[in-house]
C-alpha cells in the first residue's frame, strides 16, 4: 500500500518520468495557515546543485490541488502535486531487463509482472521524497510550536570530518563510484507523552517512515548499536528532576515507546546510491547471461546529501501522527 498513518495519513503516487507525482494529506486540521511559499525552504534543501548531487535540476514548484482555502487549511484532504519537468527517459531503455545492482528495477519487474514503469525507476525514484518533504512541511505546522529540529549529515563514505565531505565527493565520482551516509536528526521541545503502546510506539513509527526512504538501510536512537556495546551503568540515563529530564540522552529520547520530553536523537544510514558509473557484472535478462553493465543517467553520488531534509521530514510526520485534534 502507499498509504501511511492514523490520525495524519499520506497517499502517495506518481512516477519520476511520469507528468506528476504528488500526496494527499487527511486528518491535517482546519485553520493552518498555509501557502505555495511555506515550501519553498524544505524543497531548497531537497533540490540538487550541491557537489555529489544529481545533474537533474527541477524547479518543484508545489501546487496545492485541494484542502487550501483563502491561505488556511479547510480539515479536507489536502493534495500538493509536483511536475516532472527534467526527464531523460532514454537513459532507461535497457533497465527492464539489464538490471542495476541494489536499485529496484529487478524487484519491481518480477512483483509487477513486467507492467512497473522502468523509467527513472519509476514508482521506485528518489523523485517521490520531493512530496515527502511537502507532508513535513504540513507536519511540521501540526507540531507543537515548541518543537524545532536539527538535522545534519554525520558522515559520508565513512569520513566523520565535515571539511573533508567535498574531497571524499569528488574521489568517488573521479572514480566513477558513490558513497553512503548517516543523517542524524534531532528533535527538541517535544512534550513528554507522544507514542502509543504497543506498535505504535514512538520509535515504531519514525522506523516505519523512514524505511520507506529510498536506500535507508539502517536507523537507531540514541546510543543505538553502540549502546549495545555497554554496559547499563553506562547506558542508562539517570533523571534530574520530576519531569524526567535526564543527565545523559543513551534512549533517544524515548522510553517504553513513548516520548520523555528529552531531545529525541534519531539516525539514519542510508546506502551508497546504487546507479555508478563504473562498469558492473550483472546478470542480462535480455541475453540470459552475465555481463557487464553501463549505467547511464543522472545520478547523486552520495544521496544523504539531499535524503537529511527527507529524514527531517519523515520524523515530522511520524510526530505529526500523535498529535490528537
Ligand atoms: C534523496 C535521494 C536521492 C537518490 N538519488 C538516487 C540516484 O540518483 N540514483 C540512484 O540510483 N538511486 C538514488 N537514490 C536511491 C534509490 O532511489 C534507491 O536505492 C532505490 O529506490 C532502491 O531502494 P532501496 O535502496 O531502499 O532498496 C536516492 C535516494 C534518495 C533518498
Ligand atoms: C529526480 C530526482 O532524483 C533522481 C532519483 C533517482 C533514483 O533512482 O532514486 C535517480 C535519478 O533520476 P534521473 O535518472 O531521472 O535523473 C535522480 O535524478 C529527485 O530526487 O527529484
Amino acid at each position: 500500500m502507499n498509504q501511511f498513518g492514523h490520525n495524519f495519513r499520506l497517499a502517495i503516487w506518481g512516477e519520476s518520468h511520469g507528468h506528476q507525482i504528488g500526496i494527499s494529506l487527511d486528518g491535517v486540521p482546519a485553520g493552518i495557515p498555509l501557502s505555495e511559499e511555506d515550501f519553498a525552504e524544505d524543497l531548497a534543501r531537497r533540490r540538487s546543485g550541491a557537489p555529489g548531487t544529481t545533474p537533474r535540476r527541477e524547479p518543484d514548484v508545489p501546487q496545492i490541488v485541494s484542502g487550501v482555502y483563502d491561505g488556511y487549511t479547510t480539515g479536507a484532504p489536502l493534495t500538493i502535486e509536483f511536475a516532472n519537468t527534467n526527464t531523460h527517459s532514454q537513459d532507461y531503455s535497457t533497465v527492464m531487463r539489464h538490471y542495476r545492482p541494489s536499485h529496484a528495477d529487478l524487484v519491481a519487474y518480477h512483483k509487477f509482472a513486467g507492467f512497473n514503469d522502468p523509467r527513472g525507476g519509476g514508482h521506485f525514484s528518489a523523485r517521490l521524497t520531493v512530496a515527502l518533504v511537502a507532508a513535513g512541511v504540513v507536519a511540521k505546522k501540526m507540531l507543537p510550536a515548541s518543537i524545532r529540529f536539527a538535522t545534519r549529515l554525520t558522515e559520508i563514505g565513512g569520513c566523520t570530518d565535515p571539511e573533508r565531505f567535498n574531497e571524499v565527493l569528488h574521489a568517488a565520482a573521479a572514480d566513477r563510484d558513490s558513497v553512503g551516509g548517516i543523517v542524524e536528526c534531532r528533535v527538541q521541545g517535544v512534550p513528554l507523552g507522544l507514542g502509543q503502546p504497543f506498535f505504535d510506539s514512538a520509535e515504531s513509527m519514525i522506523a516505519h517512515l523512514l524505511f520507506a526512504v529510498p536506500a535507508v538501510k539502517g536507523v537507531e536512537f540514541g546510543s543505538g548499536f553502540a549502546g549495545a556495546r555497554l554496559r547499563g551503568s553506562e547506558n542508562n540515563d539517570s533523571f534530574t528532576d520530576c519531569d524526567g529530564t535526564t543527565a545523559t540522552n543513551n534512549a533517544g529520547g524515548i522510553n517504553g515507546g513513548i516520548t520523555n520530553g528529552n531531545e529525541i536523537v534519531v539516525r539514519a544510514a542510508l546506502k551508497p546510491t546504487p546507479s555508478i558509473g563504473r562498469e558492473q557484472i550483472t546478470y542480462n535478462l535480455a541475453t540470459n547471461r552475465v555481463e557487464p553493465l553501463e549505467i547511464h543517467g543522472r545520478h547523486d553520488v552520495c544521496v544523504a546529501l539531499r535524503g537529511a531534509v527527507v529524514v527531517e521530514a519523515a520524523v515530522a510526520i511520524a510526530l505529526a501522527n500523535f498529535i490528537r485534534q
